[in-house]
């Protein structure tokens, strides 16, 4: 009664008994369903909604650029915390702006000045892509998922270390990868932890089930294999420093606070990088498999492919980035993909500060109000996006109108000082892979593959929870 009538939140619209508990919303959480909830309640109590006692979503243009690039309110620790590697922070979850920055300023430059760098081994990896394709030759479905995370698995790997894993290799030879699979695991194993205290999900650890095992320790899988290769390339380098630091690894290793001249610990070291494996891999292959799915269908497919069949004249030469970024119907096409299908297209939650006065459209915001917009539906406005669930690349071809106003109203990598660092290398890799599949195949949907079977499940990233529930093709 007390926060459902007399918080300084009720005038703010939304169902009552969420306004009561967070019990509400978590119940869709656990169900991968808080995104297209919270999308539906948009749809029924208008732009700004009460999602819990002390938690508002709103859809707002004005808010978002409030929220995340004037204020740049902090993010909600209740949520981000589920996210450090074994208790130790990294970019994604670090709360205070200060300390952020600090260590932006070690991570950002690996991705802005290194990602052209990579692309022979991107090339290389691709090739492989299609040479174990052209092997099956259509006879058999290929659960894409699964090998395009490994397709991005060998390219962070590489980005992180400078070292080869071959991820797609041992897809196409059927060896274990127990790599990419914790890569997969470690969200997943992250939401199902967060519902039990940490000493029943020790207990449940000791289930004597393999793979079982093996998902409640993606954690540990990721943080010794990380390790393990640093204490490698450590002895590799015998204390001497590369100049230019082609790989993230190296730059953490070599990053020196500015004021305080300390390094990180390496500790810290390991855990970013892991939270970059987990952050790279699994998002950008969900994108891709949506990419794929898109392509299933024949008039997009036929533009795209009359585009790069001319800039790409022999299929086996992938074309340098400079030239595929400048492609309009790829550029329109992934853009397009991003906006339907982003992988992260929930509540990006932040915490108001005291202080900051902040009021959100009519409704004036108490200090440590939570609040948060999300992807999915600021990429659904039906007026910036006319018949927003269908895909339209064209919709961001240069000659159409309103192709500015759109391009402020998405959010696929974030916004402001906390959005993805990764970005340059996920657009490069998506572009990669698309030019090379469609110059080079056919795409169908199996038979498997179904509207209901691609429906998105999401926690804080997309997640998918059968191994084919992204698409068979
Ligand atoms: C299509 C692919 C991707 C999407 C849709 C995506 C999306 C996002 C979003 C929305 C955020 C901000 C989250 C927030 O504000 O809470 C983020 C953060 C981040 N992403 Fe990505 N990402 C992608 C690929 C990558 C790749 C390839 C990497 C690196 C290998 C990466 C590394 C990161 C990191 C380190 C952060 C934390 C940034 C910070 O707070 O400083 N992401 N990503």
């Amino acid at each position: 009664i007390q926060t459902a009538l007399f918080s300084p939140l009720s005038r703010i619209p939304g169902p009552w008994y969420m306004a009561t508990s967070d019990f509400w919303l978590s119940t869709h959480l656990m169900r991968f369903k808080q995104t297209s909830t919270i999308h539906e309640l948009f749809q029924i109590y208008g732009p700004v909604v009460r999602v819990g006692p002390n938690k508002v979503a709103f859809c707002d243009l004005a808010g978002m650029r409030d929220v995340y690039l004037h204020h740049k309110f902090p993010k909600n620790p209740a949520l981000y915390d589920n996210f450090k590697i074994a208790g130790v922070d990294q970019s994604l979850t670090l709360f205070e702006n200060t300390s952020h920055a600090a260590r932006r300023r070690a991570v950002g430059p690996h991705y802005t000045a290194n990602v052209p760098s990579f692309q022979p081994v991107m090339h290389k990896v691709i090739l492989q892509l299609l040479d174990s394709l052209e092997a099956i030759d259509g006879r058999q479905p290929v659960d894409c998922l699964h090998l395009l995370r490994c397709y991005m698995v060998d390219i962070v790997v590489f980005s992180c270390f400078g070292y080869e894993l071959g991820a797609v290799q041992k897809w196409t030879t059927h060896e274990p990868d127990h790599l990419s699979d914790a890569i997969t695991d470690f969200p997943k194993a992250g939401i199902l932890s967060s519902f039990f205290p940490p000493f029943v999900w020790n207990i449940l650890s000791q289930i004597p089930n393999a793979r079982w095992k093996r998902f409640t320790r993606a954690t540990k899988i990721l943080k010794e294999f990380v390790a393990y290769r640093i204490r490698e390339m450590q002895e590799m380098h015998d204390g001497k420093e590369s100049a230019d630091p082609s790989t993230l690894v190296e730059r953490l290793l070599q990053h020196k606070d500015s004021s305080t001249q300390e390094g990180l610990t390496l500790d810290s070291v390991v855990a970013e990088t892991v939270s970059h494996f987990i952050a790279g891999s699994e998002t950008s292959s969900t994108t891709l498999s949506y990419l794929l799915w898109e392509l299933c269908s024949g008039d997009v497919s036929q533009t795209l492919r009359a585009e790069i069949d001319v800039a790409m004249p022999d299929p086996r030469e992938i074309p340098d980035l400079a030239l595929l970024q400048e492609l309009p119907y790829l550029n329109a096409f992934v853009q397009e993909g991003l906006r339907l299908h982003g992988a992260v297209p929930s509540l990006l939650e932040r915490v108001v500060l005291p202080g900051s006065d902040f009021q959100l459209m009519e409704y004036a915001l108490p200090p440590k109000t939570i609040i948060g917009t999300q992807a999915w539906s600021v990429h659904r406005v039906p007026d910036v996006f006319p018949s927003p669930d269908i895909f339209m690349p064209e919709r961001w071809l240069s000659d159409e109108p309103n192709v500015s106003m759109r391009v402020v109203h998405t959010m696929p990598f974030g916004l402001g000082t906390r959005a993805c660092s990764g970005q340059p290398l996920a657009q490069a890799a998506l572009r990669i892979a698309v030019a090379a599949l469609v110059r080079n195949f056919t795409i169908s949907c199996h038979a498997s593959t179904t509207k209901a079977s691609m429906t998105m499940r999401h926690g804080f990233v997309s997640v998918s929870c059968h191994s084919c529930s992204a698409g068979c093709f």
